[in-house]
């Protein structure tokens, strides 16, 4: 496990600035972390749990940090993240190995950095730099962070041998002006102008999202209101932000994101132990919104696709709603007109699911009718060659009732993908009783190609998952 500040560390923090304060002996205090990095942030598993406001938090130990009357200095080695680098904010001096990184990853997870960190950063860093990393979350390496001033020195040798250097030759100066509470905010003048134009950003690259805003309009009170009501407003602000269901969301995919990857079955098999197969071509079944969507993912990925639909008229539309969508990635400079060229040329219509006798992997996405499914799956076993996978976009039916429509259930899985489907990450591979293990290798492997944050998730508990997709809406400023 990384560094992050659970309560015990927290503790042990404390406890020895505390210690270090009250001995004679200690003239300068240098806080580093052991093993590979600095502190990487807040324990998100922690939040919501007691341990998360059990004293000491984290903004009193900032407070005992900076109002030690022996120069403390944060030495920091990987990377210094969210509380992290709150608790070196709260630091007189900063020194960072030259391949260190920093950052406020908060808004990421929904949430902004509420130890204080949307009120110390700008009065170091100025407001405009403040801004960019928090309210999008961008980790900057240490040169940069060293020329915008958050960084004192930065070392290419041993970084504890060099903290102690740094430490002896500032023994005995006024702290008082290393400490960030007591100073103003860089770029002050400009706060209004500042905070319209990452506003628009804003709004532009985190559409409908709640934190970044926030992130803004606690920087922004940095600078119009004294320390302490700016940081009693940052507090409301979390507290609001935390409660809220994008974060939640967040979170849930933040985890859902690391654990995917390590997917393991009751059985034993795993990521470790299961082969997938490769997908070289697929059949998407359902040319609605589902299904032009699905098969958007699966040309950008570069996976050749036949989308069966037998009405018609409803396929032309699919296909000109695809090259729309395609045509907005263009604008948006996603892709060039080139590939928007290649994606369409590995698209293929008809009316017909005998076409599909030779996909290696077919997605159903008609309309939730447990009859109409069955009735497609068992055609589709008959089709198909028997390795092809057959999968559904279903979100609520049973996978093993589909499944027994065909002679092949060990070869049947959800592949449940979210509307707009070539926008939201979230893919939600879902196994019945008797899916095989290579088959859940393949679909997950499948899932990363397409560029998913993806699920594993067995039949019953699908349901329960749903609930904790990412919907953002818009809020008033
Ligand atoms: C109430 C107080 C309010 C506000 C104050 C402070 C708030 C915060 O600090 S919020 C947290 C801010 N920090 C982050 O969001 C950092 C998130 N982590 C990352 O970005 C990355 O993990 C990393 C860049 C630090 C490292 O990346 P990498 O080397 O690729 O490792 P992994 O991402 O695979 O992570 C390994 C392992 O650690 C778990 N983990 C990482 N960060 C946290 C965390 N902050 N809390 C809990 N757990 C964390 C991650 O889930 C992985 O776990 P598994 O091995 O079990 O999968």
């Amino acid at each position: 496990m990384l560094k992050v500040l659970h309560h015990h560390v927290r503790e042990g923090l404390f406890e020895g600035i505390k210690r270090a304060n009250a001995d004679e002996q200690v003239r300068a205090i240098v806080i580093i972390g052991e093993g590979k990095t600095f502190p990487c942030g807040a324990d998100i598993r922690e939040f919501h749990t007691h341990a998360s406001v059990k004293e000491p938090v984290l903004t009193a130990v900032g407070h005992t940090i900076e109002n030690s009357g022996k120069p403390v200095i944060s030495a920091i080695h990987g990377t210094a993240l969210g509380g992290g680098l709150e608790i070196a904010l709260c630091c007189h001096y900063r020194i960072a190995s030259e391949n260190a990184r920093i950052g406020f990853p908060e808004v990421l997870i929904g949430l902004l950095p509420g130890a204080e960190g949307t009120v110390r950063l700008p009065r170091l860093s100025g407001l405009a730099f403040a801004m960019d990393m928090i309210a999008f979350g961008k980790q900057v390496n240490a040169k940069d962070a060293f020329r915008h001033g958050i960084l004192d020195k930065l070392c290419n040798g041993n970084i504890l041998e060099e903290a102690k250097q740094f430490a002896t030759k500032v023994i005995g100066q006024p702290l008082d002006s290393r400490r960030l509470s007591r100073l103003d905010v860089k770029d002050a003048a400009n706060v209004d102008l500042l905070f319209e134009v990452a506003l628009a950003q804003v709004k532009r690259k985190s559409r409908g999202q709640i934190a970044p805003i926030y992130c803004l309009k606690s920087v922004r009170n940095s600078v119009r209101m004294s320390f302490d009501k700016a940081v009693e407003e940052e507090q409301r602000l979390i507290m609001e932000l935390m409660t809220g269901y994008q974060s939640t969301a967040l979170q849930y995919s933040f985890f859902a994101d690391r654990s995917a990857p390590k997917w393991r079955l009751p059985c034993g098999a795993s990521v470790h132990n299961t082969k997938p197969s490769r997908i070289e071509t697929a059949g998407v079944i359902g040319a609605g919104t589902m299904g032009s969507g699905i098969a958007v993912c699966l040309i950008r990925a570069g996976v050749p696709v036949i989308l069966v639909e037998k009405n018609k008229k409803m396929l032309e539309k699919a296909m000109k709603t695809i090259s729309g969508i395609l045509d907005g990635s263009v604008k948006l400079n996603r892709m060039t007109s080139e590939q928007k060229e290649q994606c369409l040329a590995i698209l293929k219509g008809t009316s017909t699911l005998d076409k599909l006798s030779n996909v290696d992997m077919v997605i159903e996405a008609v309309y939730e009718n447990l009859e109409l499914k069955r009735e497609i799956f068992a055609q589709l076993d008959k089709v198909c060659k028997p390795s092809t996978l057959l999968c559904s976009n279903t979100s609520t039916l049973d996978i093993d009732k589909i499944a027994s429509a065909t002679n092949r259930p060990d070869k049947v899985a959800g592949t449940h993908f979210f509307a707009p489907a070539f926008i939201m990450k979230l893919m939600e591979n879902v196994y019945g009783t008797k899916t095989s293990p290579a088959t859940v290798a393949t679909v997950m492997e499948f899932g990363r190609r397409l560029g998913k944050e993806l699920e594993a998730t067995k039949e019953e508990i699908k349901n329960i998952r749903l609930h904790l997709t990412v919907t953002f809406c818009t809020i008033d400023l």
